[in-house]
């Protein structure tokens, strides 16, 4: 049986005075390496992206990571600081692909940006700055400090008992994660089930109660050194697992 496929959904980037599709090492290394699954990098082409052509080929779909933030007009807000980066052509192509990809029972994991995306996606809202929220950390990393400090530990996660996220990762009660986001959920779309909240109480991963198959998030990035963390090497591994298992059900041979 052939490696499933993991559709990765591409930021837009400007190399010189060209816009280009690009998506991080760190994330196709960690579908290779953590799910043992095939990235298909999927150029954000908004409203030309034929959805169902591309569901037709997935066995998974994982969200990534971003500066950019996802457009507040999309769940109703302005937006809040403009001097922030957008990227409307990935919003544009993952909104309407994160509800596609549920309603096929296609497995989903998504990360950071991807766990924002797939909030709005289907009904919530985001707090567009957490650190000007009365009560909340700052969750944004330190852009001088080396990668190593970025994506190291930053804060305990409560993970919810008997949760999806918890059986994943044995059961332990908290774990350490990385933290490099300065926006978080405000209101959590309805039939999402949280799985892990920060120490102030924010959101920091969800599962879609009643999904067809794996459909989790997180705010953090596992995707981060993916084999040396088991954390992260046991979530990679349960979508993995995911993927394959729509593929023998589902999946073009
Ligand atoms: N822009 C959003 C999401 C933050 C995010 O995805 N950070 C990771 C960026 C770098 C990487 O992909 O590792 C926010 O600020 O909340």
């Amino acid at each position: 049986m052939r490696r499933p496929i993991v559709i990765v959904p591409a930021c837009t980037r400007l190399i010189g005075e060209h816009p280009n599709h690009a998506a991080q090492h760190k994330y196709v290394n960690a579908v290779v390496l953590g799910a043992r699954c095939m990235p298909l990098v999927l150029p954000a082409l908004g409203e030309l992206a034929d959805v169902d052509a591309v569901l037709s080929v997935a066995d998974g779909v994982m969200l990534t990571g971003s500066a950019s933030n996802v457009h507040a007009d999309l769940y109703g807000q302005t937006i809040h600081d403009p001097a922030l980066p957008l990227d409307a052509a990935r919003d544009a192509t993952t909104l309407p692909l994160i509800r596609a990809a549920l309603e096929r029972g296609i497995p989903i994991l998504g990360i950071c940006r991807g766990f924002q995306e797939m909030n709005v996606a289907l009904g919530g809202t985001l707090h567009q700055a957490v650190q000007e929220v009365s009560g909340m950390l700052d969750h944004r990393d330190r852009p001088q400090d080396a990668m190593e400090v970025q994506y190291g530990p930053a804060h305990p996660i409560r993970l919810t008992r008997g949760g999806v996220l918890a059986e994943i990762l044995g059961n332990p009660a908290e774990i350490q994660v990385n933290s490099l986001h300065g926006q978080g959920i405000a209101k959590l779309a309805p039939g999402l089930a949280v799985e892990a909240v920060a120490p102030d109480g924010l959101v920091e991963a969800y599962s879609v109660a009643n999904a067809r198959s794996f459909a989790l998030a997180v705010q953090w990035h596992p995707e981060w050194r993916v084999t040396d963390n088991p954390d992260s090497t046991k979530i990679f591994l349960a979508f993995g697992k995911a993927c394959i298992a729509y593929l023998e059900q589902n999946g073009v041979p």
